[in-house]
């Protein structure tokens, strides 16, 4: 089985990689010394319909289980839900020794997540993603819900004790959630490894009959990079911020949309092309923009933004961005393919270039 080790100050676990593995989830709790007393599966609706039951039929003879499926979809990051959820777990008298599964997107990683985080200030929880998006949400421990005001806003760093990815749950994803995972990996190229964005390059030119060992194969270098980045800075001090390219712009619009209506990974694409072309301008450096963006589009992303967005209120989000600092926003900004930096930028050169953009 491919697995990728993740070793942080907090915790150190492995992201189990392989078509099938799923199966292996039962044995793999069973190895555990400190055995959970009760386990809480969390999931939304439609992948409860696709897979809720594979992991109780597995379960339901050696824990107890309780479960809760939360609406599929961003709104599910809410304060409501997350009350629920905490709800659920005091009325099933969950413990400290039990521990919660995350059995889904981005959106039940990070509410799960947070649940786990917070409930009786801590307790245990395993990833299965069954996103491609996931294979970047799952991994680092940034657990978090939303506010009105701005994404991931209210939330923790809280490890899982391991990830269990299994590539066959793909399948049944539809081409938008593709696009939306795509975007995360692209990111983990663009920021240190050209040769892996290169690769993507090479290999993926449609979302269509994806080979589920290229997939394997792709999903063990993206977290590689994932891995490597927050073993050397968990809490993000420092180098972790790379990892939010593109997320300054791509936050404000998911935001200012209103939460679901554009996929994060949609917005991040469209967060990155502004950050390169923003880098351009500043370093006076040229960068293969109009390359990526004709991939992009090849892929079916919407290269534009949408035309209903309005450029003020996309900057008063923008300042809301948690790497700003001291009111002024700081951005992930590139040099070259595969070597990024953070960095302070002139609200009004973010203005102007957003109003450019709205106008194309
Ligand atoms: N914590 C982190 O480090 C991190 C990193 C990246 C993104 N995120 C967050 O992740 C979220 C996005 O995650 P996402 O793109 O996975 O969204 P998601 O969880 O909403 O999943 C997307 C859609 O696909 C459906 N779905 C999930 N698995 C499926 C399957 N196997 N088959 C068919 N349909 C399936 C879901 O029900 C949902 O409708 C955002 O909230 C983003 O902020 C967090
Ligand atoms: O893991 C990280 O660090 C990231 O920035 C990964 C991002 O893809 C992810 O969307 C993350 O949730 C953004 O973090 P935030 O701190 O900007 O909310
Ligand atoms: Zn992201």
């Amino acid at each position: 089985m491919r697995k990728v080790a993740v070793q942080t100050e907090s915790k150190s676990y492995d992201v189990w990689i392989e078509a099938g593995c799923l199966h292996k989830l039962l044995p793999m709790l069973k190895s555990w010394k400190k055995q959970p007393t009760s386990i809480f599966i969390i999931t939304d609706s439609t992948v409860a319909e696709l897979y809720l039951d594979r992991v109780k039929n597995q379960l339901k003879d050696h824990y107890p289980l309780v479960e809760a499926v939360v609406p599929a979809g961003e709104a599910s990051k809410s304060f409501v839900e997350f009350e629920q959820l905490l709800t659920v777990a005091l009325e099933n008298g969950l413990d400290r020794d039990s521990m919660i599964i995350a059995l889904g997107g981005g959106v039940v990683g990070d509410i799960a997540g947070f649940v786990a985080a917070t409930y009786m200030r801590g307790i245990r929880f395993v990833q299965i993603p069954t996103t491609l998006l996931a294979h970047d949400s799952s991994v680092g421990g940034k657990v978090a819900i939303n506010h009105r005001l701005g994404k991931n806003m209210i939330g923790a760093f809280h490890q899982p004790e391991m990830v269990i990815y299994d590539p066959e749950l793909l399948v049944s994803l539809p081409e938008q959630e593709w696009r939306s995972g795509f975007a995360e990996a692209f990111k983990h190229g663009l920021i240190q490894v050209p040769e892996f964005y290169q690769w993507l390059q090479e290999k993926i030119d449609s979302f269509v009959d994806l080979d589920v060992s290229l997939l394997e194969q792709l999903l063990e270098r993206s977290i590689a990079v994932k891995a490597e980045i927050v073993a050397e800075d968990e809490k993000e001090a420092g180098v972790r911020a790379h990892l939010n390219l593109g997320h300054t712009l791509g936050h404000a619009i998911e935001t200012q949309l209103g939460y679901g209506k554009m996929t994060h990974g949609e917005a991040v694409a469209l967060g990155i092309i502004f950050a390169m072309r923003l880098s351009e301008q500043l370093y006076q450096v040229k960068l293969p923009i109009n390359e990526f963006k004709q991939w992009l589009r090849q892929l079916g992303y919407d290269t534009n933004l949408p035309k209903t967005l309005q450029a003020e209120s996309l900057l008063a989000t923008m300042k809301k961005d948690k790497k700003v600092n001291a009111g002024i926003i700081r951005m992930v900004l590139m040099k070259e393919v595969g070597s990024v930096q953070v960095e302070e930028v002139d609200e009004k050169e973010i203005l102007t270039l957003i109003e450019k953009m709205l106008g194309e």
